[in-house]
């Protein structure tokens, strides 16, 4: 099988690089009942690199998401019903300073303490930010994006949004079935909002609305299959750009290299497995297995 060449490469590790070079990120998210989501995007963030990588969910599912990987750290927020509650985002407030990414939205429902939490973290403007799944929902629902005070500015740290074509649908007023309208649609809201906004599907294409002439244009992606139709495999991506945010790209460099090797993970995966039988927890594993092919190596380096 021919592997696509990657649309850019990080640089090579150095022999005194240590956790904090690598970025430490922090996912939003789960509930109780899709805990799952929230692991795979946190998990999905080591296997690309992130130095460290926590979760802040709900109390009630606290364990059950720190459970699926020791170096996994958590966060417990305020929580009603397994959902976060209208308190979540006070507690969570004093975390996102801190941060050099934050993911946001896989799992966590759509109640108002989630709603809060989307709005404020819309609202800052120093942490990057990738916004998937409920977070966009929640979006869609309040139409924050009809309030031109969302978009970006040049000073600004970049958001990238991940829809697939449901939720871009909601997004947007274009339906699903509409792929050219949807891919217009996304390229104008991208263009308003000074964002980055990644089309997921087959093939997953990533449109820019920020400055610049490298950003022109729409990227299309040349890895990945239709084994990765299978649920939690949107929620590994978030994680994914999540960390090479995290590791200091811009919007649109994360967006194109983190779908770049999430779908080469999701081929590794099929080949390996079956398309029919992978899942996103195989995808999250081959991504930790392929994790160097987007990383400068000692034969690419420039010689001295
Ligand atoms: N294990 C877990 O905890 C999981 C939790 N999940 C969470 O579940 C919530 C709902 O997300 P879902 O995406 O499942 O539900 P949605 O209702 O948002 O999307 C599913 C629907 O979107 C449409 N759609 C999706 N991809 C499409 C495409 N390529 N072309 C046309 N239509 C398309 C289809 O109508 C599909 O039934 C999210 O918060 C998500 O993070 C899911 O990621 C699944 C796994
Ligand atoms: N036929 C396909 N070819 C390539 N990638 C696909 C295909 N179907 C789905 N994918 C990818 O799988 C992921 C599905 O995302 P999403 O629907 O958000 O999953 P979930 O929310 O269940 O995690 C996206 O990254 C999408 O591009
Ligand atoms: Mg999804």
């Amino acid at each position: 099988m021919t592997v696509s060449s990657p649309p850019l490469l990080l640089p090579s590790r150095q022999s005194a690089d240590h956790k904090g070079t690598f970025g430490r990120v922090l996912l939003v998210g789960g509930s109780r009942g899709m805990a799952g989501s929230i692991a795979l995007s946190s998990i999905a963030a080591l296997h690309a690199g992130s130095g460290l990588v926590a979760a802040a969910v709900p109390d009630r599912v606290l364990e059950t998401v720190a459970g699926y990987h020791p170096a996994i750290m958590t966060t417990a927020l305020p929580c009603l019903d397994g959902h976060f509650a209208d308190e979540a985002w006070p507690e969570l407030r004093d975390w996102v300073s801190r941060q050099d990414a934050i993911g946001v939205g896989p799992g966590m429902g759509t109640g108002e303490g989630s709603t809060t939490i989307v709005s404020e973290l819309l609202r800052q403007r120093k942490t990057p930010l990738v916004i998937d799944a409920d977070a966009l929902n929640i979006i869609a629902r309040q139409e924050f994006f009809d309030d031109e005070s969302y978009a970006r500015g040049d000073s600004d740290a970049p958001v990238v949004l991940t829809p697939h074509p449901g939720e871009l649908g909601r997004l947007t007023g274009v339906s699903a079935k509409d792929e050219h309208a949807q891919l217009d649609a996304a390229q104008q809201l991208a263009a308003r909002l000074r964002i980055t906004i990644v089309v997921k599907g087959g093939p997953t294409r990533v449109v820019d609305g920020c400055a610049g002439e490298q950003s022109a244009g729409v990227y299309v992606n040349a890895t990945g299959n239709p084994g990765m139709g299978t649920a939690g495999c949107g929620d590994v991506l978030t994680g994914v750009i999540t960390s090479l945010l995290g590791q200091g790209l811009s919007g649109w460099d994360a967006a194109r290299l983190g779908v770049w090797i999430h779908g080469r993970a999701g081929d590794a995966a099929a080949a390996g497995i079956s398309q029919a039988g992978m899942t996103a927890w195989h995808l999250a594993q081959t991504l930790a297995g392929v994790a160097d092919e987007m990383v400068e190596s000692s034969q690419t380096a420039p010689s001295v």
